[in-house]
């Protein structure tokens, strides 16, 4: 158990499992990506372990950019999308791989689709480490999935419960 603020969670997801997903969706993303020096953009803050893990494991050339979007407010989404930084790359023509630790109701993912097609890239898949099947209300395709989740709040892993929580190994869940 770890209480983080005013919230308890409980052990979910061990570190273990993550690492088996994450070999998976790395096989798949080799064999998928190898020869097209994709770029990778995590989205920030909660990718930065996902993204760490999965670049670790691509064997081709790559480059790796970030941006950071900002929807949450404790255990809630505001509904409102903010581009905390934007892209700093021209990314006119690329294949894109989008790094998300979770897609939850979607809100993130339509802002930075619009992102990327302002951007003009050639094609962008999604690989999200975390999907909630019964929260996903959106349209856009989500390619690469490690993990749906029920509907609930989780931690760790990168994922915050305000601000705290994103240095754990494992993903917990609230009591
Ligand atoms: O599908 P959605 O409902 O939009 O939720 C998914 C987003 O929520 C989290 O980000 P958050 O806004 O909490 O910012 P953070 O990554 O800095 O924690 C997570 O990292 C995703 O980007
Ligand atoms: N920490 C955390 N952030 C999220 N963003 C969207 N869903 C979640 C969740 O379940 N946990």
């Amino acid at each position: 158990m770890v209480k983080l603020h005013d919230l308890e969670f409980e052990p979910y997801i061990s570190e273990e499992e993550i690492m088996q997903v994450i070999d998976q969706i790395s096989e798949t993303l080799n064999k998928d990506f190898g020869n097209k020096n994709p770029v990778f953009l995590g989205v920030l803050n909660g990718s930065f372990m996902f993204a760490s893990e999965i670049i670790k494991r691509f064997n081709s050339d790559c480059e790796i950019s970030f941006v950071k979007m900002g929807s949450y407010e404790g255990t809630e989404t505001t509904g409102n999308v903010k581009t905390l930084l934007g892209l700093n790359q021209d990314l006119k023509g690329r294949q894109v791989i989008l790094l998300e630790d979770i897609v939850d109701t979607g809100n993130t993912l339509v802002e930075i689709d619009q992102i990327l097609k302002q951007a003009e890239v050639e094609d962008y898949k999604v690989v999200t480490l975390f999907f909630k099947p019964d929260a996903y209300k959106k349209d856009i395709p989500v390619q690469y999935k490690g993990m749906d989740i029920p509907n609930e709040f989780i931690v760790g892993f990168g994922l915050d419960y305000d601000g705290l929580g994103r240095n754990l190994t494992q993903v917990y869940k609230r009591k």
